[in-house]
C-alpha cells in the first residue's frame, strides 16, 4: 500500500483568451457543471475552484476569467488583478489555446505568464481538426514560443485525452495530504453557484441583446431540510433591457427561472423555490458597493 506521504495536492490555474474552452475543460475534468459555459466570450467572471480527487492526488483547479479588453471599468480591473494573482500562487498553469490557432490575443496571455511556475500548453478542440497531419508541426511551432513543461492536445467537449493531461499535471504538484474532502466539487458556496446558473440561463436564452455587464445577486438563500428558497436579482444597465429579459407576458423570465431552478434542484439534490427580479442599476459595474456584494473587493 502506498503511504500517505506520497499523496500530491496542488493548485492549478486555467488561463487563456476568451472562448478557448477553459470552463468546458474544468467541467469535463471534474465532471460537474459548476463553471459557467457559453458560446459567447467572456462569461466567466469569478475565481472558481473545481476539485479533482483521485487515489493519489488532489488537483484544485482555479478557473480564471478571460482577459477583459472590451470595456474598461472597475470590474475589469478587479478581474485582471484576480488573473495575475491566481497565476503567481499556483503550482501549475494550464495555458489553453485552440488547435491550429494562435492569434494575438493568445499571444497577449502568453506574454503575461509567469516564468516561475510550470506551464502546460493545452491544445483544445482537437476534435475539430480535419487534417491530423497539421497537429504535430503546430505543436512544434508552439514549443518554440515558450518553455512549456508539457504539450497536451485534448478535446474538452469531446472528453478526449483528458487522462493524459492529468498525468502531465501530477508530477508538478507538491507532496501534500488532500485539502478537501473527496466529495467536494467546489469551495464556492451554494449562493454563488445559484447566481452562476441564473447567469448562464440569461446568456443562453436571451442571446445577443444581453450585454456582458449584466449580473446576478442572490438576495436571500434559505435552506431547510426539504426546500431551498432563493430570491435573486438580475442587475441591468439600462431600463430598455428589462423588457428584453422579461419577454412577452413574462415568458422569457419564466423560462430563465424554471431552467435555472431545475438545474439547481439537480445540483443541490433538493427542491428549490426560485424567485427572480430584474432591477436597473445604472453604472453598477463601477459601483464599489455592488462589487463587494459580488465578492470582488
Ligand atoms: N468543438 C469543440 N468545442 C469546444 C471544446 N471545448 C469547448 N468548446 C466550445 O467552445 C466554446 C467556449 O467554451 P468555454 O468553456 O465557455 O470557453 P472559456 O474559455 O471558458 O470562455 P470565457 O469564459 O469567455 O473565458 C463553447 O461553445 C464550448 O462548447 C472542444 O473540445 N471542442
Amino acid at each position: 500500500m502506498q503511504s500517505d506521504t506520497h499523496f500530491r495536492t496542488g493548485y492549478v490555474a486555467i488561463v487563456g483568451r476568451p472562448n478557448v474552452g477553459k470552463s468546458t475543460l474544468l467541467n469535463s475534468l471534474i465532471q460537474q457543471k459548476i463553471s459557467i459555459t457559453s458560446r459567447k466570450a467572456q462569461t466567466t467572471r469569478y475565481r472558481i475552484h473545481g476539485i479533482l480527487t483521485e487515489q493519489h492526488s488532489q488537483i484544485i483547479f482555479v478557473d480564471t476569467p478571460g482577459f477583459q479588453v472590451r470595456y474598461k471599468n472597475r470590474m475589469n480591473t478587479a478581474m485582471n488583478k484576480v488573473v495575475a494573482q491566481s497565476m503567481q500562487e499556483v503550482d501549475v498553469i494550464l495555458f489553453v489555446i485552440e488547435a491550429l490557432r494562435f492569434d494575438e490575443r493568445d499571444s497577449l496571455v502568453l506574454e503575461r505568464l509567469p516564468r516561475t511556475v510550470p506551464v502546460i500548453l493545452v491544445v483544445n478542440k482537437i476534435d475539430r481538426i480535419t487534417d491530423k497531419n497539421l497537429l504535430l508541426p503546430f505543436l512544434d511551432e508552439m514549443s518554440r514560443q515558450f518553455d512549456f513543461v508539457a504539450l497536451s492536445p485534448v478535446s474538452a467537449a469531446g472528453r478526449l485525452q483528458l487522462g493524459g493531461l492529468v498525468d502531465a499535471i501530477r508530477p508538478y504538484l507538491p507532496e501534500n495530504p488532500p485539502l478537501y474532502h473527496a466529495d467536494d466539487i467546489t469551495d464556492k458556496n451554494v449562493r454563488f453557484i445559484a447566481a452562476e446558473l441564473i447567469r448562464e440561463k440569461l446568456f443562453r436564452l436571451i442571446g445577443d441583446e444581453i450585454p456582458y455587464s449584466t449580473s446576478v445577486i442572490i438576495d436571500r438563500f434559505v435552506e431547510t431540510e426539504k426546500l431551498i428558497t432563493i430570491y435573486a436579482t438580475i442587475l441591468i444597465d439600462k431600463p430598455g433591457q428589462k423588457a428584453i429579459i422579461i419577454g412577452k407576458k413574462g415568458e422569457k423570465m419564466k423560462l430563465i427561472s424554471s431552467q435555472a431552478r431545475k438545474e439547481m434542484e439537480l445540483l443541490f439534490n433538493k427542491k428549490v423555490f426560485l424567485q427572480v427580479w430584474v432591477k436597473v442599476r445604472s453604472g453598477w459595474a463601477n459601483d464599489a458597493h455592488v462589487l463587494k456584494q459580488l465578492g470582488h473587493e
